[in-house]
Parts: C-alpha cells; sequence; structure tokens
C-alpha cells in the first residue's frame, strides 16, 4: 500500500467487482506456492462474501482489505499439502491456517463449539481457479485498516471508493451476521428461548 499515493483495496475490488453465476457448483482454492501447492476443494458456493479490514484476514501484497467468505466445514477439505499449513494464532477464534511455503492464509476455522459462526470456514474465494463464486456484498471492519497503516484521513476516501463498488461499510460485521451473534448470545443467556 503505497503511503500517501494510490490505495488498493484489492484485486478483485480495484476493477470492479464480478457478478458470482450465482449457480456456482464449487472449485479447487491453491496456494501461491510455484510447487506442492496446498489445494483445498469446496463443494458448492460461499456465503457472506465480504472486504474485511482487520488486521488478522490474509491480503494480497499492497492490498489494503482481504476478501473473505464462509462455506461449511463439512463442505471443505484439504486434497493437497495439508502438511503446509500451520495455525497463524492459536489463541484467535478463528485458527486461520497458513501455508509454510507462499504465507497464504488458506482456511479460517472455528474449533470453539459455541462460538456462535462455528460450523463455518473462512477461505478467501480469489483462490479458487474456477470463476463464478458468489460475489462480496459488503466491507466489514473498516476503520481497522487504520490499524495496518492506512491514514486516518483517507477513510472517508476509502469509504466512498467501497461505496461505489456497492459495498456498504461497517466497522464491525453486517447487521445480519451481528445479529446472528446476539441471537447466539441470546440464546446461551436464556434471553431468547434456544
Ligand atoms: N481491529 C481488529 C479487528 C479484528 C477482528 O475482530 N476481526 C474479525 C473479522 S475477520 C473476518 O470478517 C473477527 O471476527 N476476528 C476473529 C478472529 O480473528 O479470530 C484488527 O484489525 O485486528
Ligand atoms: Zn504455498
Ligand atoms: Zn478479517
Amino acid at each position: 500500500m503505497a503511503e500517501n499515493g494510490e490505495l488498493h483495496l484489492h484485486p478483485l475490488l480495484d476493477q470492479g467487482i464480478r457478478a458470482g453465476t450465482g449457480s456456482f457448483a464449487g472449485g479447487t482454492l491453491a496456494c501461491r506456492c510455484a510447487q506442492d501447492k496446498v489445494e483445498l476443494r469446496v463443494e458448492g458456493d460461499v456465503a457472506f462474501n465480504h472486504a474485511c479490514g482487520c488486521t488478522k484476514c490474509w491480503k494480497p501484497a499492497g492490498s489494503v482489505f482481504s476478501v473473505v467468505a464462509v462455506v461449511p466445514r463439512d463442505k471443505l477439505r484439504v486434497t493437497a499439502h495439508a502438511e503446509k499449513l500451520q495455525v497463524v494464532d492459536p489463541a484467535a477464534a478463528i485458527q486461520r491456517h497458513a501455508c509454510k511455503g507462499c504465507g497464504v492464509h488458506m482456511v479460517g476455522r472455528i474449533e470453539n463449539k459455541d462460538h456462535p459462526f462455528y460450523g463455518f470456514d473462512f477461505i478467501h474465494p480469489e483462490l479458487f481457479a474456477e470463476h463464478g463464486a458468489a460475489a462480496p456484498t459488503f466491507a466489514a471492519f473498516v476503520s481497522s485498516v487504520i490499524e495496518s497503516g492506512v491514514k486516518p484521513e483517507r477513510m472517508e476516501a476509502v469509504r466512498g471508493r467501497l461505496k461505489s463498488l456497492g459495498l456498504e461499510t461497517y466497522d464491525c460485521l453486517s447487521p445480519p451476521l451481528m445479529d446472528a451473534i446476539s441471537t447466539h448470545v441470546a440464546k446461551r443467556m436464556g434471553v431468547l428461548a434456544a
């Protein structure tokens, strides 16, 4: 990211967002190693695809945002070179498995069964060999890009660019996801019927 020059949001965003086909049957994701690539197979389409500005999600070099989506964990399997994967931060709720060779995060898995998003794996759809996965529909943790070095005075322009791409901007997750988290908590606390 250029300190004062043009900001690159993400390669899937900068040239305009390409719509998904709406019938994506799944595909193969590969890491960026020249050889012995880690490969994953995902069955079916992704959900909740979004741009994420947090510091924890993997971003391609020079990008300010990550693009990340979820798939059911039983629809994802590692099909090659699982031995190259290591967990970036074992203390994080999302256990991001990165390739030791190229650093790409291949899958973020939630192991805590009490987590609101347990059952979903986080993946980066740009790693699909195939086109057609559902496109990003919002931008999350936008203010967090400041934690990666974006100057606060550039935030108006950052949010403006995201909005011009049709992405509503949030400084946490989108309202449906925040509602899902609070519903989970309310059920656990007995405030809502389970
Ligand atoms: N300001 C922090 C925010 C980090 C954060 O909370 N990230 C979110 C979104 S990741 C995908 O949308 C999150 O849920 N994290 C849980 C985890 O990473 O385990 C920062 O920028 O670091
Ligand atoms: Zn790799
Ligand atoms: Zn994130």
